[in-house]
């Protein structure tokens, strides 16, 4: 049998944003992951297929080879750490922000001063603690695994840390973001030892999703994106 790429991907946004990157590079989904139960789908290449992932699982799939490469939110990679995985591009799709929230009227400047603890739920504990650590604020982190806008809402917790996009799920839950962390996107990560051993049937797929970033991103966002392409 010839060699196989290997693209991890999750459900949903990824999967939807993803779709016109792989098209660029001549990648065609024999099969709608919403509708099939298959987790692993062929495509158009013979030599491609997709494997479907929780989103938090990406990079471990990447990084222990199972797939070559794969699609992840900054988000999920800082918290993985991203060992083994090299990141050549920020793709600008499932874009969102990193913030701190709290019931709207909570007083977060006091719950923050030195000598106070604040609880706070995230599904993202490390990025979270960086944070505080850096305002050196003392915190006690609770690790959730989703609807973290339900914490603050029953007493689990003072603050939450999680994305926001729209604004829409803060605003239906009454509550407010008060810090921003960071600024989220999606990237491309690559298994570092694939990249050599699999250089010729990865290097055009890496240069596709380049060139489809290109035709797709605003100046303005292409500098800032240099400026973190070390990340
Ligand atoms: N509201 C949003 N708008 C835009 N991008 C988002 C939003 N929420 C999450 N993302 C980005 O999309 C990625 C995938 O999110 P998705 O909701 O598909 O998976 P998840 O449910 O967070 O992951 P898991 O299934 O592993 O818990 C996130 O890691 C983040 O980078
Ligand atoms: O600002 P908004 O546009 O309302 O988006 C923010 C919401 O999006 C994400 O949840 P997601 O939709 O991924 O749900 P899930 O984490 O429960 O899967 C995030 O965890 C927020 O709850």
């Amino acid at each position: 049998m010839s060699e196989q790429l290997t693209i991890a991907l999750s459900k949903g946004r990824i999967f939807d944003e993803t779709l016109p990157l792989l098209a660029v590079a001549g990648i065609v989904p024999a099969e709608d992951p919403e509708q099939s139960r298959k987790l692993i789908i062929a495509t158009n290449r013979e030599q491609v297929r997709l494997v479907i992932v929780r989103a938090t699982d990406v990079p471990t799939y990447v990084q222990y080879g199972a797939a070559d490469l794969g699609i992840a939110g900054k988000d999920v990679l800082t918290e993985h750490g991203g060992e083994g995985l090299y990141q050549p591009l920020d793709l600008h799709i499932a874009r969102c922000r990193m913030m701190v929230a709290v019931r709207q009227g909570f007083d977060y400047q006091a719950a923050s001063q030195p000598g106070r603890r604040l609880r706070v739920a995230t599904k993202y504990p490390d990025i979270a603690a960086a944070h505080f650590a850096a305002k050196g604020v003392h915190v006690d982190i609770i690790k959730l695994y989703g609807s973290m806008e339900l914490a603050p809402l029953v007493g689990l917790s003072d603050a939450i840390v999680d994305l926001v996009s729209t604004g829409g799920t803060l605003k239906a839950n009454r509550l407010e973001a008060v810090e921003h962390i960071a600024d989220i996107s999606s990237r491309l990560v690559v298994n570092k030892a694939a990249l050599k051993t699999k250089y010729a049937l990865l290097e055009p797929v890496i240069q596709a999703f380049a060139r489809a970033v290109a035709s797709d991103t605003p100046t303005h966002d292409k500098e800032t994106d240099n400026e973190h392409s070390a990340d």
